[in-house]
């Protein structure tokens, strides 16, 4: 078609699927490719707890994590009650994070729902365990999202709309110049490499699942001295952690971990002794001192190449997904000059509207 922009996303994660179908449903005139090594179910989200909670941000501004964040949940509330929740892998979950001293309370408290602080009951109910000296807590509800089962689903919606699919490995970004009008790089850790960023380095994080179908809160223990405990019911299985150490590149399940985090679950949830562990994994999250969403450019053989960065959304990756992929698909239209009320954002599903791009 005349006038038609073609645009590359480098990568298939949460990030690089979301932007490119919000790029392929914005309404413009753009052919949308994606590019990437690999696709799910072995992407870092696929891995992941998927629970709606800014973490691992930095110094992400609270600003960018609020409308980036609002969104999603915003957008994950809408999918759990539509008729989509089940195909698309969401789920509400309510439960607890106690802590053993005493945070500020989180920015985002008036995003969920129905947050509040923990009763004393509820306190004392949890230190007679021991095994944490509990001082205060949160209670709130968000959402847990499968990616095994979110990313085929929107690989699928993608693939309708005329999305284009390619499985390689880039060398570097420059070589997609003359290909392509424009370039998404949502290649997370990636961009250590493609975007020789250096700021970039890796969460290394370890996980198990467990078929546990009496446990229906999450609860997370957090402490200064002693190591964090997650109990993280999913609508399949229980995920349980956790063990965080940043800068560790090799990615490998440690089971000396393994077992160490193992019995620190089960001194705080003793019947988790009895459920089978189904699935042990590591994986690394993309960190680096703010989440990169900024426009930039190459200049290839004396052509100037547009440039959109979407990476390093260290443990919020699944929580920041879609705001950020509408703001890139914004900045997107933008950097192609084709900013026009001709364009409009809407998501042609229930309840989603142009009320997500008026927030970005
Ligand atoms: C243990 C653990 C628990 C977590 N729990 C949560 C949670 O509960 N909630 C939450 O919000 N987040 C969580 N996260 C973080 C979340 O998983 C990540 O932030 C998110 O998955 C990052 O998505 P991404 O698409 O940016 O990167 P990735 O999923 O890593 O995808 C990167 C993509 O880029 C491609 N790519 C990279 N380099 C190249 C190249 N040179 N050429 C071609 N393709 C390339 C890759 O193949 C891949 O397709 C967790 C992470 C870990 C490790």
């Amino acid at each position: 078609m005349a006038n038609t922009k073609k645009v590359c996303v480098v990568g298939a994660g949460v990030v690089g699927l979301s932007t490119a179908y919000c790029l392929a449903n914005c309404g413009g005139n753009i052919e949308v490719t994606v590019i990437a090594e690999k696709f799910s179910p072995n992407t870092t989200g696929d891995g992941a707890a998927g629970k709606w909670y800014p973490s691992h941000l930095s110094q992400t501004p609270e600003i960018d994590q609020r409308r980036w964040g609002s969104i999603t949940y915003q957008w994950l509330l809408d999918l759990t009650f539509s008729d989509l929740a089940d195909s698309v892998g969401v789920s509400l979950v309510s439960g607890y994070h106690f802590f053993e001293y005493y945070p500020k309370d989180p920015h985002w408290k008036d995003m969920v729902l129905f947050f509040r602080r923990a009763t004393n009951r509820e306190i004392e109910k949890i230190n007679e365990n021991g095994y944490y000296v509990v001082k205060t807590g949160w209670f709130y509800t968000t959402f847990f999202l499968n990616c095994e089962t979110y990313l085929p689903w929107l690989m699928a919606k993608f693939r309708k709309l005329g999305g284009k699919v390619i499985q390689r490995r880039v060398e570097s970004l420059s070589e997609l110049g003359g290909k392509y009008d424009c370039i998404v790089n949502c290649s997370g850790l990636g961009s250590y490499q493609l975007a020789d960023d250096k700021s970039l380095y890796p969460i290394w994080g370890q996980l198990a699942r467990v078929n546990a179908p009496w446990i229906k809160h999450f609860i997370s223990f957090y402490s200064k001295e002693k190591k964090d405990a997650y109990i993280m019911p999913r609508a399949t299985d229980v995920v349980l952690g956790i063990y965080n150490e940043p800068h560790r590149w090799e990615n490998k399940v440690d089971d000396e971990i393994h077992e160490e985090t193992m019995q620190r679950i089960y001194s705080v949830m003793p019947s988790l002794k009895n459920a089978k562990v189904t699935w042990k994994w590591s994986g690394l999250r993309p960190a680096r001192p703010a989440v990169r969403l900024e426009n930039d450019q190459l200049n290839v053989n004396g052509k100037k190449l547009p440039i959109i960065h979407n990476y390093g959304h260290g443990g919020s990756g699944i929580t920041l997904h879609l705001g950020c992929a509408l703001n890139a698909t914004k900045l997107v239209i933008e950097a192609l000059g084709m900013q026009s009320p001709g364009i409009n954002y809407s998501y042609n599903f229930p309840r989603i509207s142009q009320n997500y791009s008026s927030k970005l």
